[in-house]
């Protein structure tokens, strides 16, 4: 079965034609469990062991079937012998198909075609110029009507969704300013297709509202008809309140300018601004008619009539299904917060301090929040290390009212606070947290709460401590819910956030709205439209994230290596593509290339055998699930500030929550099947690179894979989300000079059959996974091991529990002896680097420490 691709390439994905067609494969479901490394100890409990064990197997089966499929088909292009010459793609031009799929040729071009940037399908893809002079305009406007599918440097391409058009209306936008406006930068006439579908998707929008007042909620419209049809249908019907009137009616407050804090503008002045770019740069043949479509926004806020409007009462667990019922009727329901008149809940004394300057992109990312003077819910999209914290303490500032956010680790919420400490005036005892550790509230009326999405949602039997911290956090109104990390957590566990917990806007915030399993969408009901998502490109360019050079560097498997494969299961196949002597070489070269250079590296091993023979065998400090609490600080400290340790081996616990700036190299070993989530926040690791803004600083980024195996079907699914954000993978077929290279590891055939031995000896009695934590700086937790601390997993596979004393050939004592080597040598070095703090912790780790220290000192 040739591999499917829901949208069209771009001139990204042809660039890399032959491998293209498995870039976009939309993957099977992805069971939670996949996805679960963020959780903490709570959320296990909203996961069923075994469910998740056959559903996780079954995934894999069914995704390494793809992969053998994939690799066959590969096969008949590629020779697979160890150093054969690759003489593949001769005649596979998997780019072929989408190309024809492109062609414009039969459509009726508009005379001054030339000057327009954009071509339009009739299923809504959109195809930007970005060449054209006119496409700073179309970029700003598509942005704002569409969804990026995908940014690469010379054309982009956009999707008009129900949803995107959705969060278009919400903004202030009207049907007809969107046609006119797509119309003039559209090289050819609207097909009537898509006319239809914006008319018929926006008239209904924003005409009905979900507003949270006395700690009810109401529907609410100008339009008592409109109510009236919304009542008519049973399931809302059944949502209203019975006893109360049927439909109440009070007059919509007044708007005025509205300052977001660290811009200079306000958020009308940033529209007008717009409309004003719009009318310098003008449109091919008019003049700057495409303006007429942000009038709208700035007509609005000029609208001082007090207008009535109309309301029923539903009940608070009913939100999410009244909010369903009238997007399936066709009247999406709009949440939008009138903060400033908000006469009802205390104000919140926050501002921020005066020189926190937001970046350009913050800027834009809270327009789109706060466009007509109301906070809208919805998402927000930034790449890793782009600044999420930041415009959420800025959306905080704006609203001024009790806030309270939600992280998926207790570290995250120590972080959290110390960010609102640093970038805002928030005194001290109006910011508390709610953690298994501590459990604070806020001095005066109003404040703001960081907490864990598990210790709002935990069923399980509360302290009595806890229960009061809940009763408080229901028993209020919040002006505003920040969620951060909104793709990682479960629909469920929102839903038991949202019913829970009553606040009149909520924030998402994330880098990667990507979940394998395509439940992407419901965060639409639950949270609402995406509002923003920033051009990764753009700010690399910009210097506020590193430019990153991308490279996969195949490496050949020699013969006995792959005839096991062949013969090999599934673990034991990854295993062996982990192993691959030629990809430990490879990874060896890049270490003492990148060293040599002054980088510091780090380099991934999903797989945890693989990452402790490569780490012990080249000498390097490793962590993964198991590392204890002080041996990760020491390892981490040595790595940056200890000029001896400059390569740092990692499981995927490490992927997120790494706050690593001195890290400009990653080399990944080993992944998580096709997770293009996984492979977007190991990148993320790096964009916050110290040297970014260095004179031609690149930082480097290289994923290992093993030639005609599974690796690349999965490598080419993973890479799908930052080809898309414009990143190109070159492929490194030979490693410039790597066969002179002296003392590289199994260089002799005697010692690659020795380590194929070993391996297949070591593994032979299953695999170990690596221990889930809640973040990389919090103790190790994980889902709980059955008694014996052994599970058995798929067709008699078993995992261990993960301890040093189970070791895959952990019976061999002499190798546990010499386990910990490298880091074990880092004793005593806890100070050794420069710049490390007398108490031997630098200061990062310091002051969470302090942090968590005045915050149990609170309780
Ligand atoms: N406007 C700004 N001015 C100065 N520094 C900023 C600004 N915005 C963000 N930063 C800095 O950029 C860094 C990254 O910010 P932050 O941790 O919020 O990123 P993030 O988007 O949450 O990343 P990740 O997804 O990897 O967690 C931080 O050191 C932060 O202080």
């Amino acid at each position: 079965m040739p591999p499917k691709r829901k949208a069209p390439a771009t001139q990204g994905q042809a660039a890399k034609a032959g491998r293209t067609s498995a870039l976009s494969t939309p993957g099977p479901a992805t069971p939670r469990s996949l996805d679960s490394s963020m959780m903490s100890e709570d959320d296990e409990e909203l996961l069923n062991d075994d469910d998740v064990d056959e559903a996780q197997k079954q995934r894999e089966d069914m995704l390494a079937k793809e992969a053998d499929q994939f690799v066959n088909k590969w096969a008949l292009t590629s020779k697979n012998v160890d150093g054969g010459e690759d003489t593949s793609q001769k005649n596979y031009d998997a780019a072929t198909p989408y190309f024809k799929k492109r062609d414009y040729s039969h459509y009726q071009l508009k005379p001054d075609h030339q000057n327009r940037p954009l071509w339009i399908e009739p299923d809504g893809t959109i195809v930007l110029e970005r060449f054209s002079p006119l496409s700073e305009q179309a970029t700003d406007f598509l942005i704002t009507i569409a969804e990026p599918k995908s940014r690469p440097s010379l054309l982009h391409e956009y999707r008009i969704t129900t949803h995107s058009l959705y969060a278009a209306v919400s903004i202030g936008l009207r049907p007809q300013d969107i046609i006119n406006t797509l119309d003039r930068f559209l090289k050819t006439p609207l097909p009537p297709r898509i006319l239809t579908f914006i008319s018929s998707c926006t008239q209904s929008y924003g005409k009905v509202k979900l507003v949270l007042k006395n700690n009810k909620y109401f529907v609410e419209s100008v339009d008592t008809k409109l109510l009236q049809q919304l009542l008519a249908d049973p399931q809302i019907r059944a949502a209203r309140i019975s006893g109360t009137a049927d439909i109440t009616t009070s007059y919509a407050p007044t708007m005025a300018g509205l300052v977001i804090p660290g811009t200079k503008n306000a958020a009308g002045v940033h529209q007008a601004d717009l409309k004003q770019a719009n009318n310098q740069n003008g449109e091919p043949g008019q003049s700057g008619a495409e303006a007429d479509v942000f009038a709208a926004l700035n007509e609005e806020d000029d609208d001082d009539e007090k207008e009535a409007v109309h309301s029923f009462e539903i009940s608070d667990a009913s939100v999410e299904t009244v909010q369903k019922q009238c997007l399936e009727i066709g009247f999406p329901i709009l949440e939008e917060y009138d903060f400033r008149n908000d006469n009802v809940n205390p104000n919140l004394e926050i501002d921020l301090r005066p020189n926190t300057q937001i970046r350009p992109y913050q800027e834009k990312s809270l327009s789109k929040m706060f466009g007509n003077g109301r906070a809208k819910s919805g998402i927000i999209v930034l790449p890793c290390g782009a600044g999420k914290t930041l415009v959420g303490i800025t959306a905080a500032c704006t609203i001024k009212k009790g806030v309270i956010v939600l992280c998926t680790s207790s570290m995250s919420v120590v972080q959290w606070r110390q960010e609102f400490l640093k970038w805002s005036n928030i005194n001290p005892d109006d910011i508390a947290v709610f953690t298994a550790d501590s459990k604070t509230k806020f001095s005066g009326s109003t404040g703001i709460i960081v907490t864990t999405y598990s210790m709002v949602t935990n069923s399980r039997e509360r302290s009595h401590d806890s229960k009061k911290m809940m009763d408080f956090l229901k028993g209020r109104e919040w002006g505003l819910m920040l969620l951060d990390e909104v793709h990682v957590v479960p629909a469920e566990v929102f839903r038991r956030v949202i019913s829970s917990i009553k606040s009149h806007s909520k924030l998402g915030l994330t880098a990667t709205l990507l979940r394998e399993d395509d439940k992407i969408s419901h965060l639409n009901f639950l949270i609402g439209p995406k509002l923003y998502e920033a051009n990764w490109m753009e700010l690399s360019q910009q210097g506020h994230i590193a430019k990153v050079q991308c490279a996969e560097v195949w490496c050949s498997m020699p013969p006995e290596f792959y005839d096991e494969y062949l013969r090999a299961n599934s673990h034991m196949k990854r295993t062996l593509y982990a192993m691959n002597p030629r990809k430990f070489q490879a990874c060896q070269y890049l270490i003492n290339y990148h060293e040599a250079r002054g980088d510091k590296i780090i380099v991934f091993s999903d797989e945890l055998y693989s990452l402790r023979q490569y780490a012990l065998k080249l000498k390097k400090v490793f962590i993964y699930g198991g590392t204890g609490q002080a041996e990760r600080m020491q390892v981490l400290e040595n790595f940056q500030h200890n000029p001896d340790v400059n390569t740092l081996f990692l499981s995927k616990i490490g992927d997120t929550s790494l706050d690593l700036p001195e890290a400009t190299c990653l080399i990944q070993i080993s992944s998580h099947f096709g997770s293009r989530r996984q492979e977007a926040q190991r990148l993320g690791r790096i964009l916050r690179a110290k040297r970014r803004n260095d004179e031609g600083f690149n930082a480097f980024f290289y994923s290992l894979v093993s030639k005609d195996t599974q690796e690349m079907y999965y490598s080419s699914k993973r890479q799908a989300f930052l080809v898309d954000q414009g990143y190109a993978f070159k492929v490194i077929t030979q490693l410039a000079n790597i066969n002179d290279t002296p003392d590289l590891a199994f260089a002799t055939p005697q010692e690659r059959r020795e380590l194929l031995q070993r391996t297949l000896v070591d593994n032979e009695k299953g695999y170990e996974q690596d221990a889930e934590t809640d973040d990389l700086f919090g103790k190790p937790s994980g889902r709980r091991a059955p008694a014996g601390g052994r599970k058995k997993i798929g067709n008699g596979v078993r995992r261990t529990a993960g301890t040093l004393g189970e070791l895959s050939g952990g019976q061999d004592m002499a190798y546990i002896e010499q386990n910990k080597a490298a880091n074990k040598g880092l004793k005593g070095k806890g100070t050794a680097g420069k710049k490390a703090d007398a108490g031997g912790q630098n200061s990062f780790f310091k002051k969470i420490q302090r942090e968590k220290e005045k915050i149990k000192g609170a309780r």
